[in-house]
């Protein structure tokens, strides 16, 4: 299980990284936060292009951050929005966090701080992954 003080630590990167989130066009910020087995945690957020299509997404500019450092196994990941409804992860997200993991909570936090739990698993089920092939 997760300690609380890991979750809180992951919420406070992830809040920091949608601070720093480059969205001239769309004005929604995303952060997010990653703990790799190790036990570091990556942050990241999303950078958006004049050339619209090539924006990169919070999570995936976490978890590569983290992949360039060697990591391999995803344990849990947080997104965080500062407006009112929760975040959901796209699905290119979502494969890309079934690269690094089968099963790992995925937490979704508004900008009130409010908590919602899910799993990799319930947002993308009978996933296609690295052991298919
Ligand atoms: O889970 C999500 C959903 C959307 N976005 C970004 C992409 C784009 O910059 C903006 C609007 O889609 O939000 C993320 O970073 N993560």
């Amino acid at each position: 299980m997760l300690d609380p003080k890991l979750i809180q630590e992951l919420i406070n990167r992830a809040k920091a990284a949608y601070e720093q989130a480059y969205v001239p066009y769309s004005h929604y910020p995303v952060g997010s936060a990653a703990l790799f087995s190790s036990g570091k945690i990556y942050s990241g957020c999303n950078v958006e292009n004049a050339s619209y299509g090539l924006t990169v997404c919070a999570e995936r500019n976490a978890i590569f951050q983290a992949i360039a450092r060697g990591e391999r196994e995803l344990k849990a990941i947080v997104i965080a929005v500062p407006s009112d409804v929760f975040p959901s992860p796209c699905g290119a997200c979502r494969q890309v966090i079934r690269e690094f993991a089968v099963d790992c909570p995925v937490i979704l936090m508004n900008g009130q701080g409010h908590l919602r739990w899910t799993s990799l698993k319930v947002l993308l089920p009978e996933a296609f992954g690295p052991e298919f092939l």
